[in-house]
């Protein structure tokens, strides 16, 4: 099956890189960006002897011709230009960017501050959130990649969300990003006199990943009311940890709902549910395509904490995206991505 990589030369790309290289049934067939005729290893020497291949421009019709699959790993904004090229293609589509994720394009436009996507694209494409939309992900033609956040919130929340346990008005979400989170073009905010020995706090009320989050909540539960999302810049390279606090409504202890959580997720090899009393940690998911969930009802409050971890460029991106890559060829979902924690 033959791939093609557009914002290979990014971080996500580069990611997607390395775990298609060693994939078994799927080929990196072409790679490219605007740094065209570099070689990648020009680009990033790590991959010396490993890819040899050179960067090419953007020939819509080659790829839509050549490839079976393109990935899109390029800016919220770029993506959609580059959608609007390939879909009278036939080839199939995983954007991993925020621009086919939002239904009603008002929200788009609100949030990311751009033009939207027209709506027939919208309509037609699916949110790949693996583990939740597997059906509708082995038909579809253009996936919108879920954004690193919305992943690892959704995956805490959707057990106690679907079950209805949780008063509407009460989710909090608290959430810290490494810095490859924001990609590799440099920033203030990003600079290592910023970042490190450092917890800043950034977009506060206003991150684009909110209305994702409550979009498909409300899938799952049309009651649910907006959410407070916080998210903060970790002093580390990979690594998103959420931790969310919501109301219950019921009185349910700790192993209840660790015995939903792991019923929920038995078929679902990369979300792992931690023990009793014990939660995740960012580095135990470190390069892999893993998201681990810990969980806690406090007796005296009546909430539920749930932090979930995951690799923000791995299961946050291009693992999630080879995930949904492997369903829509009716491949296993672990086909490539069967990586072990890089640990310690
Ligand atoms: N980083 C992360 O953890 C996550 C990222 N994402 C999403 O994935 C996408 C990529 O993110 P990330 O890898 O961080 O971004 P980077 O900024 O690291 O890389 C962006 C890539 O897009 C390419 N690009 C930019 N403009 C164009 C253009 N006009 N034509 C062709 N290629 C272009 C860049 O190429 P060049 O080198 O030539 O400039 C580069 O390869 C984004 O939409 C991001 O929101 C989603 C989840 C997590
Ligand atoms: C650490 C950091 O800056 N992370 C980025 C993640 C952006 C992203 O993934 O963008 P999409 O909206 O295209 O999903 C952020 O918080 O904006």
């Amino acid at each position: 099956m033959k791939v093609s990589i557009i914002g290979v030369t990014g971080y996500s790309g580069v990611e997607l890189l390395r775990i298609l290289h060693s994939h078994p049934v799927f080929d990196i067939h072409s790679i490219h960006s605007t740094k065209v005729d570099r070689s990648i290893s020009e680009e990033y020497p790590h991959m010396l002897h490993i890819i040899d291949k050179k960067v090419e421009d953007i020939d819509f019709d080659r790829i839509g011709e050549e490839s079976d699959v393109v990935f899109l790993a390029t800016p919220s904004g770029i993506s959609k230009r580059l959608v609007e090229q390939l879909i009278d293609k036939d080839i199939k589509i995983i954007d991993l960017s925020g621009d086919l994720r939002l239904k009603d394009s008002s929200e788009y436009i609100q949030w990311y501050k751009k033009d939207p996507v027209k709506n027939s694209i919208l309509t037609e494409s699916v949110y790949g959130l693996s583990e939740w939309n597997e059906e509708s992900i082995q038909s579809a033609k253009w996936i919108a990649n879920p954004g690193c956040y919305p992943t690892a919130t959704l995956l805490g929340l959707a057990p106690v969300i679907i079950e209805q346990f949780v008063e509407p008005a009460s989710i909090i979400v608290d959430a810290k990003s490494g810095t490859s989170g924001a990609g590799k073009t440099p920033s203030n905010g990003t600079l290592y006199t910023e970042v490190n020995e450092n917890l800043k706090i950034y977009k506060v009320n206003e991150h684009q990943h909110t209305p994702e989050i409550e979009q498909q909540l409300r899938m799952w539960n049309g009651e649910i009311k907006p959410i407070t999302f916080s998210t903060h810049l970790l002093p580390v390279t990979r690594g998103i940890m959420t931790t969310i606090y919501v109301q219950l409504i019921e009185d349910l202890d700790t192993d209840k709902l660790i015995d939903l959580y792991k019923n929920t997720y038995e078929k679902h090899p990369f979300v792992r549910i931690r023990p009793k009393g014990t939660f995740p940690a960012i580095k135990e998911v470190c390069s892999t395509n893993y998201c681990d969930i810990g969980l806690h009802v406090d007796k005296r409050t009546g909430r539920l904490t749930i932090v979930s971890v995951i690799d923000n460029l791995m299961k946050g991106a291009a693992g999630q995206a080879v995930q949904n890559a492997n369903i829509m060829f009716g491949l296993d979902q672990q086909t490539g991505l069967n990586f072990s924690p890089l640990y310690p």
